[in-house]
């Protein structure tokens, strides 16, 4: 579990985070959505410790991250798996060393014992085999799934997703967010998913942050989402052509 209380974040004099509080839940999918340029990534990058936030603290656990000393902060980042944009696999490496390069970072596992350790995470997300491919041998769906195992191999206590789908074709994007779900269950991870895709909300959304303006403006899982009356909400949900048809079809059936 990770809690934050009262963050602020600040670039010059534009205040991008006002005093957000939450608690981002363990075994559970966290998504954070808003518009472009409500503070999503600024949040996900304090939480991580890229950004210091000027006020507020950032619990992992008990402890808070401003509270810890540089050696603790480094055992916390050893539990950090990330997926970020772009994949971000490097190119020059075949999958196999790609999905290694944490053991090898942050562990002291022989050759054999990490290379089982890679098997497993690449079993786990359906690519056995590929091990000697390059990254450009393989299709955008598949390095997400790289990434992935990239991201789970040294067993992280938390997920940090940030627009894990974008990119991929609608049927691909499912698979990739059922699949961080499925993990997330599995090895009871705390998940934090930063997306614009109201279809990941709909899929995996256990616990649905919305921010708006640095602001945390409604937060609940996304069966409520639906229902709730919230303008903030509807404004961000219903701005998608799709979603308004489905919500007028439901207020017509309601009627009748
Ligand atoms: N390093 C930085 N220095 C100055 N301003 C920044 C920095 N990073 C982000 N910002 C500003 O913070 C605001 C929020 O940006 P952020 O990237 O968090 O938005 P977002 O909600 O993730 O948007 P998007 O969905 O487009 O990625 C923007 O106005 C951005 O310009």
């Amino acid at each position: 579990m990770i809690k934050i209380e009262d963050v602020h974040k600040r670039f010059g004099e534009e205040e991008i985070l006002k005093g957000i509080s939450t608690v981002f839940e363990k075994g559970k999918t966290n998504l954070i959505i808003g518009q472009s340029g409500s503070g999503k990534s600024v949040m996900l990058k304090c939480l991580i410790g890229l950004f210091k936030p000027e006020q507020g603290k950032i619990y992992y656990g008990d402890e808070a991250i401003q509270d810890m000393d540089d050696e603790r902060q480094r055992m916390l980042r050893e539990e950090m798996g990330m997926l970020f944009q772009g994949g971000a696999l490097f190119d020059s490496m075949n999958i196999e060393e790609n999905v290694m390069f944490p053991l090898r970072m942050f562990t002291k596992m022989k050759k054999p014992e990490m290379l089982a350790r890679v098997n497993e995470v690449l079993k786990r997300v359906n690519l056995e085999g590929v091990n000697k491919k390059y990254t450009a041998e393989i299709s955008g769906g598949m390095q997400k799934r790289v990434s992935i195992a990239r991201a789970i191999v040294n067993k992280p206590k938390y997920l940090f997703c940030d627009e894990p789908n974008s990119g991929l074709d609608p049927k691909t994007a499912t698979l990739i967010d059922t699949l961080i779900q499925e993990i997330t269950h599995e090895y009871d991870i705390t998940t934090i998913v930063v997306t614009h895709d109201m279809n990941s909300v709909m899929e995996i959304g256990e616990k649905v942050m919305l921010l708006k303006n640095g602001k945390l403006v409604w937060q609940g899982t996304n069966q409520e989402i639906f229902k709730t009356d919230n303008k903030d909400v509807t404004s961000f949900v219903y701005s998608s052509d799709l979603f308004k048809k489905i919500r007028d079809v439901q207020l017509k059936e309601n009627k009748a």
